[in-house]
């Protein structure tokens, strides 16, 4: 069985012609970047992976996570979690709604609020439980969304440019957080990025399109 992520001879085409192809392994706790000119397909190639397809596009080639192939299964047993740029929340929802929702459903009714409330406490937002997400900074947003995510238990981590619109020093805060967090879960993580950077602090092995 291999670990981690495994895309073997992926090819991506539309109308006929081919838009990506590529090899890649991305061990658990281990970061595989993504570059290359917007258009390449770097958002189409997390959506096959994801299940999230569009009709529009063909895919062939293997995809298994620690050994089990994704091909077949709908998107919501692939256990993958996606985190995109505009670290969308539910507005209408308080931020412990928000995080609720992300839990697992194997998680009891019963210990969900100390669930939610320690994974505040491990963003560094104690007391944030019943804040609307409107009222919060980019930043904040972004650490709910992440947490949000890991509160899935998702085996994969697809990450889609998702520091590009943080401020320089909130950039480098929470990308440390996001590696530091999937490091520890032992999670392999492939990242989309424009920036060389992203790549470097991640410590990622990297390959353009
Ligand atoms: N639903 C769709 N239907 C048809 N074509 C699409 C669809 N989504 C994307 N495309 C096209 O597929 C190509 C790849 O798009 P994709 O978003 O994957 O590129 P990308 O590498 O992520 O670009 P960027 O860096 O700009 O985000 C583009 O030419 C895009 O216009």
């Amino acid at each position: 069985m291999t670990d981690g992520l495994q895309l073997k001879n992926i090819e991506i085409r539309r109308l006929g012609k081919v838009l990506l192809s590529l090899d890649l392994h991305i061990r658990p706790g281990t970061v595989g970047a993504v570059m290359g000119p917007s258009g390449a397909g770097k958002s189409t190639l997390l959506a096959a992976i994801a299940g999230q397809l569009p009709p529009e596009f063909t895919l062939s080639g293997e995809i298994t996570l620690d050994g089990r192939s994704l091909r077949r299964l709908p998107a919501q047993a692939r256990r993958v979690g996606i985190l995109y740029q505009d670290h969308l929340l539910f507005p209408h929802m308080s931020v412990g709604a928000n995080l609720a929702f992300g839990l697992d459903r194997r998680v009891p009714r019963h210990s969900r609020r100390a669930a939610v409330d320690q994974a505040l406490e491990d963003i560094g937002l104690a007391g944030f439980h019943d804040r609307d997400p409107e009222t919060l900074s980019g930043g904040q947003k972004a650490r709910i969304a992440l947490m949000r995510m890991l509160l899935s238990e998702p085996d994969l981590l697809l990450l889609d440019e998702p520091f590009s619109g943080l401020d320089a020093s909130l950039r480098d805060q929470i990308r440390r957080l996001v590696f530091a967090l999937a490091r520890r879960r032992h999670l392999p993580v492939l990242l989309v990025t424009h920036d060389e950077a992203d790549a470097l602090a991640a410590n990622a092995e990297i390959v353009r399109l």
